[in-house]
């Protein structure tokens, strides 16, 4: 971005000059109103044209009923960070966010403060300012209270008309979604709604709260074999560069997939790995916090394209709903034999329930592929379940769950795999015996892992494979032990029913 002071200088006087246009305007249109016709509210146009030779566009943060803030505002907001950086470009007040990088901060221009650009020889100006919310306007009333509305306006010349709004104006929409990707900082959010100032510094109710995701887990560092990793890759690539393909079939850009197995066996390592492969932000959402099925959609829409969105247990989540009812009426039938008394607890108890989870399977149902769920696109879902048998059949079929990932105990090439990462050895004469244990008892890569990390000084790659070996041959007892047990008692049961 150029600068040049003349063309600043001129320009503000045209913003000054614009002003007292627009007041000119007001007074003409108030006066044709009063006494004159038409024809000369044309009159006061045309003079208006002549005071004021410049045209404005205003970029809003959220067009009339929309729910999302605009993308056009955004990339004008990145776009405009470097020339409010500028020395020569006259912005004072300076607003600052954590960047990507431990000091960095991203800069981008105060409220009511201007800024010069210079467009293949042409004069442009923008000004950042911001207008109190409606009294009772409508959805500014709801989700964001209080936060004022905030704008861009571009003034530029009427000569200009074609090259801006023709050419500078997509221009900076995609210098602007580049400083985006420059910017972006992946975050992991939750949705723990708080009052207070959201990403630019603005008050408002955040539906979802954010840290910086920096999780170290990558597909590079995930043992399962080899082939299943590739099929998870490619889909994932297959996902990513498939904008077309969505569009072509009709679909909305989204995939399901479904991670299930028993704890430990690496379903959330696995979300992270394909969150840093894909370079996406994750929405975790604790679906017991959300109180019904309205609140999950409005959190789906303030979720953002590139994300994976999380449902872990979702097989507790809803069951929680269950339990809750359930719950409730084994309490008023004992209610009922012991003539309906209410106690203290029991209020707070129906208070509480009240405030509990109402969010059905229908709604989940609706949040994955429902009209809502193709809003934005390029999203991800993830369900995890340690009980897949334990689902609804409706839930986890193909089109809402496309692909479905066992994460299962470790194998031998997990094994090996863990044992080149943590111990970077390729073969040991230890590694048989844990193969053949491996195919007797089940572990799962966590506790292997476990095992595989050395605890002291002293500990290598023998005193770590021997733990395991011990640990493995431990279970393998166990198990052992287990199974005779359990015969002795199936026989017991046997002689029982003989007896009788
Ligand atoms: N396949 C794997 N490769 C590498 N590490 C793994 C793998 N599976 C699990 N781990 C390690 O084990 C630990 C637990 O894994 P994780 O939390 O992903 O399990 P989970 O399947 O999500 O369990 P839960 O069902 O209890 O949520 C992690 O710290 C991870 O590093
Ligand atoms: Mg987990």
């Amino acid at each position: 971005m150029e600068e040049s002071s003349a063309a600043w200088a001129s320009l503000n006087s045209g913003v000054v000059l614009s002003l007292i246009a627009v007041l000119c305007s007001m007074v003409w249109k108030n006066l044709e109103g009063l006494f004159f016709g038409r024809h000369f509210n044309r009159q006061a146009r045309r003079l208006a044209a002549i005071v004021d030779p410049y045209l404005s566009v205003t970029v809003a943060e959220y067009d009339g009923g929309r729910m999302k803030q605009s993308d056009a505002y955004k990339e004008v907001q990145a776009y405009l960070q470097r020339a409010s950086c500028d020395a020569g470009g006259g912005v004072r007040h300076l607003k600052a966010e954590p960047a990507k990088g431990a000091d960095a901060l991203v800069l981008s221009m105060g409220d009511n403060e201007e800024v010069a650009d210079v467009f293949r020889g042409v004069n442009v100006s923008w000004l950042a300012y911001s207008k109190p919310p409606p009294e009772n306007g409508g959805y500014w009333g709801g989700r964001h209270g209080q936060a004022d509305r905030r704008f861009y306006c571009l003034f530029f010349l009427e000569r200009d008309r074609d090259l801006v709004l023709g050419e500078y104006l997509p221009y900076v929409r995609r210098k602007g979604r580049a400083v985006m990707v420059k910017n972006r900082q992946r975050k992991l959010f939750t949705n723990l709604s708080t009052e207070g100032t959201d990403d630019n510094g603005w008050w408002c109710t955040n539906l979802w709260s954010h840290v910086v995701f920096e999780h170290p887990k990558t597909f590079e560092t995930l043992a399962m074999k080899p082939a299943k990793k590739k099929e998870i890759m490619d889909d994932l690539d297959a996902f990513r560069n498939g904008k077309e393909y969505y569009a072509r079939v009709g679909k909305p850009w989204k995939r399901g997939y479904l991670l299930y197995g028993p704890p430990g066996t690496g379903k959330s390592t696995m979300i992270a790995a394909m969150a840093n492969y894909l370079d996406y932000d994750i929405y975790d959402i604790e679906l017991t916090s959300v109180r019904t099925n309205t609140d999950l959609r409005k959190i789906f829409i303030e979720t953002t394209n590139k994300s994976i969105i999380v449902i872990e247990d979702i097989d507790c989540s809803l069951d929680l709903t269950g339990k809750r009812k359930k719950k409730k009426k084994a309490k008023d039938a004992d209610a009922a034999k012991v003539g309906d008394q209410k106690d203290g607890n029991q209020e707070e108890e129906e208070e509480k329930d009240k405030e509990a989870s109402k969010v059905t399977l229908s709604g989940v149902l609706n949040f994955i592929d429902g009209l809502w769920s193709a809003c934005g696109g390029e999203r991800i879902i993830v369900f995890t379940t340690n009980h897949v048998d334990k689902l609804d059949p409706a839930l986890i079929r193909r089109g809402r769950m496309d692909k479905h990932i066992e994460m299962s105990y470790c194998c031998f090439e997990a094994f090996k795999f863990l044992a080149k990462i943590y111990l970077s050895v390729e073969s040991h004469h230890l590694f048989d015996d844990v193969e053949s244990l491996l195919g007797e008892v089940e572990i799962t890569p966590a506790d292997v892992s476990e095992n595989l990390t050395p605890k002291s000084d002293g500990d290598n790659a023998d005193t770590c494979l021997a733990d395991l070996v011990k640990e493995l041959k431990r279970m393998k007892a166990e198990k052992a032990q287990a199974a005779l047990a359990g015969g002795k008692e199936a026989a017991a049961v046997d002689d029982d029913e003989q007896e009788e």
